[in-house]
């Protein structure tokens, strides 16, 4: 009985010891089966089809993957935010959802076809109007001609205005010159670049992945930047991200307070181009490693001394200026990587002088006071009697950059710079767009002023705004295209897409003030709203194929 009853437990023991191996072996290859997913924190769903799309073949594919940011890329930030920068593996490897993987194949044909209607966009004869050769004095730098070598210069170029170039074979096509320089000789009288500019994919790239050689701070302006420059003897000015891409400015914040941001630079340049201007310097965002390429090779030691360490392990500074640079604004690698925007760097001022025009409609930065335009109705009728705006397309360049800030809400235009050499008759370059698309649930319809008081547009850039109202130009699509070149896409995207749709709300805006003032043109008969500034072309076929 006792012999049974043993032997019946030992059966039993045995049983569950089997069962129990055979349990874990089961569970084993269970495990081993199942897909290693990334443990990062979750990413809003956009974010992560984006970066998905980012690896993905487009037109510039060249230049981001020269961008590639460095391999594991960081997490915890000063402000205890978590982020998973890049993730190397593709979420969808091995194993991943339906349902994901069709979101992604959408997104991939989404930015296909968006990147379609960019290119239909810049094809269009609004694009590519017959131009007249530029005439000598058009541009601003030009060369030199040849002289005795004991008469020559030792400058490698000059300014247009002092006699011209050393060397008769500098020109912007030559294969020989650096981008940088290239672009410089590239400048004329009317724009900072060619339209579909063969120099530009180089040039962005280069600033994008060239070794820094020298990082020190840009004095002047009252937000820390940094000047950047490259073994090739190029230089870019570096702005650093303050603000989280999705992150709105705080609605109690004056615009003279609000910080200033990287991606809102390299939007700008994206923007500016897509309304046909060329006035902004070309912009691209770039990871940069705070200490091996600022900290490290700086000859600046008030700027190193701003270095620190914060309580979560990230290499901050903050630099000296007369706004934001203290500890409690620093900006932080995570723990070492910064993203920022670096733009190229007009040629010096020595050699090209700027003039600093005071904005008629500059706000009054100051929390109570009006600043004229603000009361007096009829302020344009004064500003269209006053040199410069009454003469040439001063005013028609003027609502040209209204439009700009407009559209992306910046509402810190005090000042548009020129170049001297081309006295009053010379398009206005566009720098400083730092505090554009700090909102985009609100539209500011205060910077649209002049357009409602002055009534005034130029020709092509009304048509051009109107083709990008049109479904197969959409604004948002074609700003999202664009920007999906940046080489910061493949860390998130550069405008977060309520950026993008606010874009299309705010062009909206812009064309129904321009038919009020056509309206009121007829019934009081006041000056012509439109100003034509393809006159000219009227008898061409140029016009034919509008
Ligand atoms: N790409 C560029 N190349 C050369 N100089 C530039 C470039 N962009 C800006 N600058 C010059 O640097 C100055 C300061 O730049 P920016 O206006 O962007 O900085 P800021 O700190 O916002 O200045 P502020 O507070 O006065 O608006 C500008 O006045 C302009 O003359
Ligand atoms: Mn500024």
């Amino acid at each position: 009985m006792a012999w049974r009853m043993r032997h019946r437990s030992r059966t039993i023991c045995l049983s569950l010891v089997f069962i129990t191996i055979f349990l874990h072996l089961l569970l084993a290859f269970v495990s081993l089966s199942i897909p290693r997913l990334p443990c990062d924190s979750p990413l809003p769903p956009g974010t992560r089809a984006f970066r998905d799309l980012a690896r993905f073949n487009h037109t510039s594919e060249s230049i981001n993957s020269l961008a590639e940011p460095p391999p594991g890329v960081l997490e915890g930030d000063a402000r205890g935010h978590r982020e998973t920068v890049v993730d190397k593996e593709l979420p969808a490897r091995g194993g991943t959802t339906v349902g994901m993987r069709r979101h992604g194949a959408n997104q991939t044909e989404r930015l296909e076809s968006d990147l379609l209607k960019l290119k239909a966009l810049f094809d269009h004869p609004l694009y590519n109007m017959p131009k007249p050769s530029i005439p000598e004095d058009d541009w601003l730098l030009k060369v030199k001609p040849k002289g005795k070598q004991s008469e020559r210069s030792s400058l490698m170029w000059v300014s247009a205005s002092q006699g011209g170039y050393d060397d008769v074979q500098w020109n912007s096509s030559s294969e020989s010159h650096p981008p940088w320089l290239r672009f410089h000789l590239g400048i004329t009288r009317w724009e900072l670049y060619p339209h579909l500019d063969p120099n530009m994919e180089l040039l962005t790239q280069q600033i994008a992945t060239q070794r820094i050689v020298s990082a020190v701070q840009k004095s002047g302006g009252t937000q820390l930047k940094l000047v950047m420059s490259f073994p090739n003897y190029g230089q870019a000015l570096f702005k650093p991200m303050k603000q989280e891409r999705d992150e709105e400015t705080n609605y109690n914040l004056y615009y003279f307070s609000d910080f200033e941001r990287h991606n809102a630079e390299i939007a700008a340049f994206h923007l500016d181009r897509i309304l046909g201007y060329r006035r902004v310097p070309p912009a691209v965002g770039r990871l940069v490693d705070v200490v091996k390429e600022i900290k490290d090779i700086t000859t600046d030691r008030k700027l190193a001394k701003t270095f620190f360490s914060s309580p979560v392990g990230n290499v901050c500074f903050y630099g000296l200026c007369s706004y934001y640079c203290s500890t409690e604004h620093a900006v932080c690698g995570r723990p070492l990587n910064l993203e920022a925007s670096l733009a190229v760097m007009l040629p010096d001022l020595s050699l090209a002088p700027r003039r600093s025009w005071r904005s008629p409609w500059r706000r009054s930065y100051s929390r109570s006071k009006l600043a004229k335009w603000e009361t007096e109705p009829d302020y344009c009728s004064t500003i269209k009697k006053t040199a410069p705006y009454n003469k040439g397309t001063r005013l028609v360049d003027f609502i040209d950059l209204v439009i700009l800030d407009f559209l992306m809400s910046n509402m810190d235009r005090h000042h548009y710079e020129t170049f001297e050499k081309f006295g009053n008759n010379t398009f206005l370059l566009h720098l400083d767009n730092g505090r554009a698309f700090g909102r985009h649930s609100k539209d500011e319809p205060s910077i649209l002023t002049p357009l409602r008081q002055c009534c005034r547009i130029r020709r092509s850039t009304w048509l051009r705004l109107r083709l990008l109202s049109l479904p197969q130009y959409h604004i948002s699509d074609v700003m999202r295209a664009s920007l999906s070149t940046d080489p910061l896409h493949k860390v998130a995207p550069l405008l977060a897409e309520p950026h993008l749709a606010a874009l299309s709300r705010r062009l909206k805006t812009v064309l129904d003030t321009v038919s009020r003032c056509q309206e009121q043109q007829k019934e009081d008969g006041r000056e012509k709203v439109i100003y034509d500034d393809l006159d000219s072309l009227r008898n061409s076929t140029f016009f034919a194929g509008l």
